[in-house]
């Protein structure tokens, strides 16, 4: 049996047609629920009346002049409507709720009964104060209309404690005054596990490893192949090419992405300092030691990444130290007898030849074989002049932001002076020259006259193709210097690979300046 009779009255487009349904049924003494007039439809909702006279209503509307069809529906046209949302706001992956001028609770969705472990039925029509604190946005929200978005919240129930990301929208009519309030409710646990997903794929991890030349695409192709096991990982390339944004790279790749990346460089500390930073200590362990000892960084790193930047640089004690580190996967803080277990993949860095300090002596060659089970040789920015435009355009960008600027791009002079330099500083020092045009810069578009290279002799050259008088570019003097260089390191060596180790450059950038300069040494 139905509780409510729902009648579609199709009808022709007659004024007063209406009124004049509404008049049959006052007649017979019905209350109306509700009403929806449209053009040639008029929709009519009433209480449950008997069969005998509903068949009266029926047959005395259809008489009515203009009238074209009457029949029973299940569901009036905004109730059908209503359903609709209700059913797609049960489906989204996220909560809503809805509340009207007073606060009562309108809406609460399937995915807020899981957040908050309540029904609809125990919320619906009670007061928001039943679930949130009176100070909650959605509270303020239908007192001052005024939205929020991602605002991180705890809230402590009877059920338990709930802690989300909530976004407020007031709902005005069309004079603004304020109806309700609606607000979208997300699990923070889902928000960490999809910012994962999202931040962790390939295009995300390499968004600021700006580059598109061979060189560097196989460098990325490397990366992603070397980043989900745990070997040793060597980083070899000039200072300024990129090692730790590529470390960081490898990091993010790797299922160690959600722990710590701890990058220590190793030129920076003395001695002493370096030992208790890695490896901690105990309380007491030295005078200046703190209260409660240090953990140290490896122990910082549990579960993830260290990364130690500038290994060249380290003393004979601490390379045997870390060698048995390496060795048996253990470290000792200072001051402690006790050996703990350490889960850290470790990537180190340098632009040293180490070949070079093992036959000086300077460094250990078990340790080296030990640290270079996977070596990356960074290529210098010289060698991938292509990817100079791309890396212009993306600090121009990066340093909008930072210097207030709106700069919107180069000319090609000046992009040509920037390939015609050999960059020993490598992208740290591209960095620097567009960060010191884009201060000088007063137009929209960096010029040449925006232009100083700073040469590591000091001179700040203001590049306008002047000569040295040495009637020498400084960009020859460097090619220069660079041939010589490679000559030197190719009769000392004798193959190409030897030097292009000793040279800390990969064999195909050596093959190529070999021909670019046309060196014979055989
Ligand atoms: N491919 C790249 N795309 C964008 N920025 C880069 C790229 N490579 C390096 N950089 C930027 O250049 C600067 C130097 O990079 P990084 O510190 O990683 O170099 P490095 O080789 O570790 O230098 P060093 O040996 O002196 O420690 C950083 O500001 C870094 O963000």
């Amino acid at each position: 049996m139905y509780s409510c009779l729902r009648l579609e009255i199709l009808t022709e487009d007659r004024i007063g047609m209406a009124l004049d349904i509404l008049k049959e049924i006052f007649a017979i003494n019905i209350s109306v629920t509700s009403t929806e007039v449209f053009l040639k439809k008029v929709y009519i909702k009433i209480d449950k009346i008997d069969e005998n006279k509903k068949d009266i209503l029926i047959r005395n509307i259809r008489n009515l002049n203009g009238v074209l069809n009457i029949k029973e529906i299940k569901l009036m046209p905004s109730e059908e409507h209503e359903r609709r949302i209700l059913a797609f706001i049960d489906s989204v992956e996220e909560g809503i709720i809805a509340i009207n001028k007073t606060g009562q609770i309108e809406i609460f969705n399937n995915y807020c009964e899981k957040i908050f472990n309540y029904t609809k039925e125990e919320l619906v029509g009670k007061h928001i104060t039943k679930l949130l604190s009176s100070d909650a946005p959605i509270i303020s929200l239908i007192k001052e209309g005024q939205s929020y978005n991602n605002l991180e919240m705890k809230i402590k129930t009877k059920r338990g404690e709930s802690h989300y990301l909530t976004t407020g929208r007031a709902i005005k009519d069309d004079y603004g005054n304020i109806l309700g309030a609606v607000a979208s409710i997300k699990d923070i646990n889902k928000v960490i596990e999809l910012a994962n997903i999202v931040s962790n794929t390939d295009e995300s991890v390499f968004k600021d490893v700006i580059g598109n030349s061979i060189e560097i695409n196989k460098i990325k192709e490397l990366i992603k192949a070397i980043s989900s096991g745990n070997s040793i990982v060597l980083l070899r390339g000039e200072s300024g090419t990129g090692k730790e944004v590529f470390a960081k790279s490898i990091h993010l790749l790797s299922k160690r992405s959600d722990k710590p990346f701890v990058p220590v460089n190793c030129a920076a500390l003395p001695e002493q300092l370096l030992e208790s930073e890695l490896f901690g200590y105990e309380e007491g362990s030295f005078t200046g030691a703190l209260k409660g000892g240090k953990k140290g960084l490896f122990k910082e790193a549990q579960g993830g990444t260290i990364f130690l930047d500038e290994i060249g640089e380290l003393s004979m004690v601490l390379q045997a130290k870390l060698l048995r580190v390496l060795q048996e996967g253990k470290i000792r803080r200072i001051g402690s007898s006790e050996e703990e277990d350490i889960d850290v993949r470790i990537i180190t860095a340098t632009n040293k030849n180490l070949e070079k300090m093992i036959k000086d002596g300077t460094f250990r060659e078990d340790l080296y074989y030990r640290l270079n089970v996977i070596p990356v040789y960074l290529p210098p920015l010289r060698s991938r002049k292509e990817d100079i435009p791309l890396l212009v355009n993306f600090f121009i960008d990066k340093l909008n932001k930072k210097l207030g600027k709106k700069i919107i791009g180069f000319d090609m002079k000046f992009i040509n002076k920037l390939m015609e330099y050999e960059w020993p500083g490598n992208i740290r020092e591209l960095e620097n020259v567009v960060e010191r045009a884009m201060n000088l810069c007063d137009e929209k578009i960096l010029k040449c006259k925006d232009l100083m290279i700073d040469f590591t002799n000091g001179i700040i050259e203001n590049n306008k193709n002047k000569s040295l008088g040495v009637d020498l570019f400084l960009s020859d003097v460097v090619e220069l210097a660079e041939k010589e260089a490679i000559l030197e390191a190719l009769k000392k060596y004798n193959t190409i690979r030897k030097s292009a180790k000793a040279l800390g450059v990969s064999h195909t950038t050596l093959v190529n300046k070999i021909r670019k300069y046309d060196i014979k040494w055989k």
